[in-house]
C-alpha cells in the first residue's frame, strides 16, 4: 500500500521534529570543510550531513544546483545523495524548483517524481509560475506515487514580491492563488495533504497582507530561511500563526557551518530542531 508523503512527513515531524536539514554544498562551506570544489568534495560533504542527521531529522532537502554546477559527475552523486538519504529513513525533499510548460513538467516528473528514477526522492520543490495548471503533470505522478511537492507560494528572498503580492483581474494575489490551488488539491486529506507550499520564516506578516489562508492549505509548509537568512523562533511563530502544526522549518548554512565535525553537525541540527518545535508548538 502507498503511503503519501503527507502522511509519511507528518509521522516524521511527530517522531523527530519539525526540521529539515538542507544540504548546500555551497564553494565557501566546501572550502571550509577542507574539502576540494569538485564533485568528489562535494559527495564527501553531503555523506557527512546524512551520517551526521540520517534518521534523525524529518527530512533532508539537498540543493540541486550545487551538484549541477560540476557536470554529469554532480549530478551522479546527487542521485547517490537521494538513495543515501533515502536509507537512512529521512525524507528526502530534492530542491530542484522545477517549472515549465505542461509538456516539458512531464519529464521533470518524470525524472524527479517517478519510481525508479535515479533523482526521485521524496518530495520536489517546483515553480507555478508558468501558471499553476502547468504543474498539473507533475501532481498526478507525484499523488499516484506517494510523492509530495511543494510549490513555490511566498518566498524568502526579496524580489519575491514582485510577482507573488501582484494582483489578479479578480484582485486576489497570485501567492493568494497558488495557495487556493494547492488547498483544492489537499481538501479533506487527513492528517495532511501532499501537496505543499514553500513559504518564507522570513515574510514577516505578508501572508496576512496577500490574503494567504495558511490553515486552509491542508499541507505541509516548507520554511526555508530559517538560520543564515535570519529567520529564528521568533519569526516562525509571526508568520505561521494557525498553521504551525504544518510547518517544516528549514535551514541549511545555519547547521552546515558546524562542520565538518559530525558530533557538532549533529548537535547543531538538534538544536535547530528543538528550537523550530518550540517555536511552532
Ligand atoms: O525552496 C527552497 O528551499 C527555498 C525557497 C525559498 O523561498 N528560499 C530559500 O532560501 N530556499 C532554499 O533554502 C535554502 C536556504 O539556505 P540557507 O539560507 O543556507 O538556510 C537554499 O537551498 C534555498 O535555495
Amino acid at each position: 500500500m502507498i503511503v503519501p508523503f503527507g502522511a509519511r512527513l507528518a509521522a516524521a515531524m511527530d517522531a523527530s521534529g519539525p526540521l529539515c536539514v538542507g544540504i548546500d554544498p555551497h564553494q565557501s562551506l566546501l572550502e571550509a570543510w577542507g574539502l576540494p570544489d569538485d564533485a568528489s568534495g562535494v559527495r564527501s560533504f553531503a555523506l557527512r550531513v546524512l551520517e551526521a542527521v540520517g534518521g534523525r531529522v524529518a527530512a533532508v532537502k539537498p540543493q540541486a544546483a550545487f551538484f549541477e554546477r560540476h557536470g554529469s559527475a554532480g549530478v551522479a552523486v546527487l542521485e547517490e545523495v537521494v538513495a543515501a538519504g533515502r536509507d537512512t529513513g529521512t525524507l528526502v525533499i530534492v530542491d530542484a524548483k522545477r517549472g515549465d510548460i505542461g509538456s516539458t513538467m512531464g519529464a521533470y516528473a518524470d525524472a524527479f517524481l517517478r519510481d525508479g528514477s535515479p533523482l526521485a526522492g521524496d518530495a520536489l520543490t517546483i515553480s507555478p509560475y508558468l501558471g499553476f495548471g502547468s504543474l498539473d503533470p507533475a501532481i498526478d505522478l507525484a499523488l499516484s506515487s506517494g510523492r509530495g511537492l511543494f510549490v513555490l507560494c511566498l518566498t524568502s528572498n526579496k524580489e519575491g514580491h514582485e510577482v507573488q503580492h501582484a494582483r489578479t483581474d479578480d484582485g486576489v494575489t497570485v501567492a493568494a492563488r497558488v495557495a487556493a490551488r494547492a488547498g483544492a488539491l489537499n481538501e479533506g486529506v487527513e492528517p495532511l495533504g501532499s501537496i505543499g507550499l514553500v513559504v518564507g520564516a522570513t515574510i514577516g506578516d505578508a501572508a496576512r497582507r496577500t490574503g494567504v489562508d495558511l490553515a486552509a492549505v491542508n499541507g505541509p509548509l516548507l520554511a526555508p530561511g530559517v538560520g543564515a537568512q535570519g529567520g529564528g523562533a521568533r519569526e516562525l511563530a509571526q508568520v505561521f500563526g494557525a498553521a504551525r502544526r504544518q510547518v517544516l522549518a528549514s535551514s541549511s548554512r545555519g547547521v552546515l557551518a558546524a562542520g565538518p565535525d559530525v558530533a557538532s553537525l549533529r548537535a547543531a541540527a538538534r538544536r535547530a530542531s528543538d528550537e523550530a518545535a518550540a517555536a511552532l508548538s
